[in-house]
């Protein structure tokens, strides 16, 4: 059960915005899409949504095709940044239009997020304030019964205080009703805490997708002189490395291998920002 992706590509006016990328997503997990600035994390989902078609390969849901599959597409809920709610309904009324969608919706739910996060019931979703039209979107995904969440940067313009409130909906939405979950997000120290795994796309390649601890367990930095940072990295899966002076950070995968340092270096963890910004790019300056 979950989502597959056979060597899809897309390609817009003949630049690829997704290359060949094969990609298995799981029921029952909450996967964290990332990537840069216009590395195809929209366009990723947007096709598994059946808003774009691929112009090469295959998109699976539960096994079939998704491509004019009523039957696929309606086990998928996608929320992006674009308004796809018909303008000038009201808030209740717009809970009414998502349930002739998704039978499954959940009025209950929705009006008691509603009041959590204080959007106002009469309020026309075209007047709402870019965190206020946010949170609608995310009321209505989450109250959606749709087995498959896309969310698309859902936490955009929402504060501190929104955000940390839809992290615990989330987690509370998804321990009662366990399903697949995939959001995109730029802030990837507040998803850390809730994503279990990480899919992590660098300019329309798949790069990564893995079980987030075992991830973090399986990746380290090491850092000393030049000359002996080298000397332990040679041999071994190196993603990145900065000198700074004479100090070099080495940043690896696998486990770090105490016997090897010298003496000279020393072994630290690497957070999930901190992996990202390596595994996606550097300023090219700071390479070496
Ligand atoms: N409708 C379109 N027409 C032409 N090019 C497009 C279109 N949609 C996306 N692109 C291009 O495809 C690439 C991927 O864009 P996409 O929006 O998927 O990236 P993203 O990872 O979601 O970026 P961001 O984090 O900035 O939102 C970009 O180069 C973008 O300019």
């Amino acid at each position: 059960m979950g989502i597959e992706l056979k060597g899809v590509t897309k390609r817009f006016k003949g630049a690829a915005a997704l290359d060949r990328v094969g990609l298995t997503l799981e029921d029952r997990h909450i996967y964290g899409l990332l990537g840069r600035n216009g590395a195809g994390k929209s366009t990723l989902l947007n096709l598994i949504a059946g808003r774009l078609l691929p112009t090469q390969g295959e998109i699976l849901v539960d096994g079939e095709p998704v491509l004019e599959n009523d039957r696929a597409l309606g086990k998928i809920y996608c929320m992006s940044e674009a308004n796809y709610f018909p303008e000038g309904l009201r808030v209740r009324e717009i809970f009414r239009f998502t349930s002739e969608f998704y039978p499954r919706f959940d009025l209950p739910y929705a009006l008691n997020l509603s009041e959590k996060f204080e959007l106002d019931l009469n309020a026309k979703n075209n007047k709402l304030s870019t965190g206020f039209g946010t949170i609608l979107k995310i009321i209505a995904a989450l109250a959606s019964g749709a087995p498959i969440l896309l969310l698309d940067e859902p936490v955009l313009g929402l504060d501190a205080g929104n955000r940390e409130l839809f992290y615990r909906e989330l987690i509370q939405n998804f321990s009662e009703h366990p399903r697949l979950i995939v959001f995109s997000t730029h802030l990837i120290e507040e998803a850390a805490k809730l994503i279990d795994r990480a899919v992590i796309i660098r300019q329309g390649t798949l790069i990564l997708n893995e079980d987030v601890e075992t991830l973090l367990e399986d990746s380290y930095l090491i850092k000393g002189p030049a000359q002996a940072a080298d000397r332990y990295a040679e041999g071994r899966t190196v993603i990145s490395s900065e000198l700074l002076g004479g100090l070099k950070t080495v940043y690896l995968r696998g486990r770090p291998d105490p016997d090897a340092f010298g003496g000279d270096l020393i072994s630290e963890k690497i957070d999930l920002q901190k992996l990202f910004i390596e595994l996606t790019g550097r300023r090219k300056e700071n390479q070496k």
